[in-house]
């Protein structure tokens, strides 16, 4: 029996300013995967059954063996953690991805969710969005992207405490969670079960006038390096400081009409994004040169996740604000491409085709 079917889920920006690893917004641009499962494929030159293609965003940097790719990687450690060893024979995975990798737009996040649910639809396991996010949170540790991804909108999400021993495992990285070989197919160790429940969140509404005008810059910041200039500790001030324009900016972004001199100033950040200027040139100046009363329609502005995507929210004058914003980069010898996209407000989604 032939059977195939679709993931789709969509892209997010994390932060939002004040919200380091709280608050993520899902994005209408969807990595997609088309997933077909014919015993007549013939899948026996991969050691998982797979026969994995790839077009668009990271084409030519994303491994195409399905031991090592992200979202075969998820789906096999989402299997295998209910002892299924690998996919079944004659599967065939087509990815499309429109997001840039590295950019501060959730590709991993997307990439992981998507595994997640790969995995899940693959072994019929019958998981809920709720559970399958405590898979994806072993592997990406932050929640703010990976909330957002699988259940779209505006969230606030974060990561309930855990005992020691589930601490230690949720530090693991994926390539340990998957060890070579012990984890792999010859020895038949499973990985360990994520506890239950480990993230937590809540989607709050979002302003219908508002756009995310996401600028790209053409160079990748990975999340990995972009925490890596992050101080470990702060002080009281500079908490503070963020505490208060979160509590402000996840209502304010509900309100019609928005109301930008509530929104702009609710969008700075003190944790984050001034340790981040020594990765994206000019950063601190754009951050604090685009402002409502020069920019019209603009209500607020930051990087959208680790960067080095700046995301600008507005409802009005999108073109002139992006085409600002990149004449300004310029000056720094960066090109960059922008979009303009709204809130996928559904999330991941899953269609059986046959
Ligand atoms: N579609 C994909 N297929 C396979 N691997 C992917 C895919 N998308 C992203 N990845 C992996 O994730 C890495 C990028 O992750 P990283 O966390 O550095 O950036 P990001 O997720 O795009 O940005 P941010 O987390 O700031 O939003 C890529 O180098 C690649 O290894
Ligand atoms: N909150 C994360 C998002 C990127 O994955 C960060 O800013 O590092």
């Amino acid at each position: 029996m032939v059977r195939s079917f679709t993931i789709k889920v969509p892209a997010s920006s994390a932060n939002i300013g004040p919200g380091f690893d709280v608050l993520g917004i899902g994005l209408n641009l969807y990595l997609e995967l088309q997933v077909t499962i014919d015993p007549k494929i013939d899948t026996s030159s991969d050691p998982e059954n797979v026969l994995l293609s790839y077009e668009g965003e990271g084409a030519d940097e994303v491994s195409l063996k399905s031991d090592e790719n992200l979202i075969t990687r998820t789906a096999l450690y989402v299997l295998r953690c209910d002892d299924v060893r690998t996919f079944p024979k004659g599967t065939k995975i087509h990815v499309i991805n429109p997001i840039p990798l590295g950019r501060g737009l959730g590709s991993s996040g997307a990439a992981v969710v998507a595994g997640a649910l790969l995995g899940n639809s693959i072994g019929q396991l019958g998981y809920s969005k709720q559970r399958l996010l405590d898979y994806c949170l072993m592997i990406e540790r932050h929640p703010d992207n990976i909330t957002a991804a699988m259940v779209g909108g505006f969230v606030g999400s974060y990561l309930r405490d855990l005992s020691p021993e589930d601490t230690q495992r949720k530090e693991i990285p994926l390539a340990e969670v998957l060890p070579e070989p012990q984890g792999g197919i010859n020895t038949g160790l499973n990985p360990p079960v994520p506890p239950k429940n480990i993230g937590h969140h809540i989607k709050y509404g979002w302003a219908k006038e508002i756009k995310c005008i996401a600028i790209i810059p053409d160079f990748e910041v990975s999340t990995a390096s972009s925490r890596g200039v992050l101080p470990t500790t702060y002080e009281r001030h500079d908490i503070i400081f963020n505490l208060q324009r979160i509590a402000v900016l996840t209502t304010a972004l509900t309100q019609s009409p928005p109301d930008p001199s509530l929104i702009y100033p609710a969008m700075q950040d003190r944790i984050h994004q001034p340790y981040r200027k020594t990765l994206i040139h000019g950063l601190t100046e754009i951050l604090s040169s685009f402002t409502p009363e020069l920019h019209k329609g603009l209500l607020g502005i930051c990087l959208s996740g680790a960067g080095p995507t700046i995301l600008a929210l507005a409802t009005e004058n999108f073109d002139q604000i992006a085409k600002d914003i990149i004449a300004r980069f310029a000056v720094e010898d960066i090109t960059c491409s922008w979009k303009l996209l709204t809130p996928a407000l559904e999330g991941s989604v899953v269609e059986e085709l046959a």
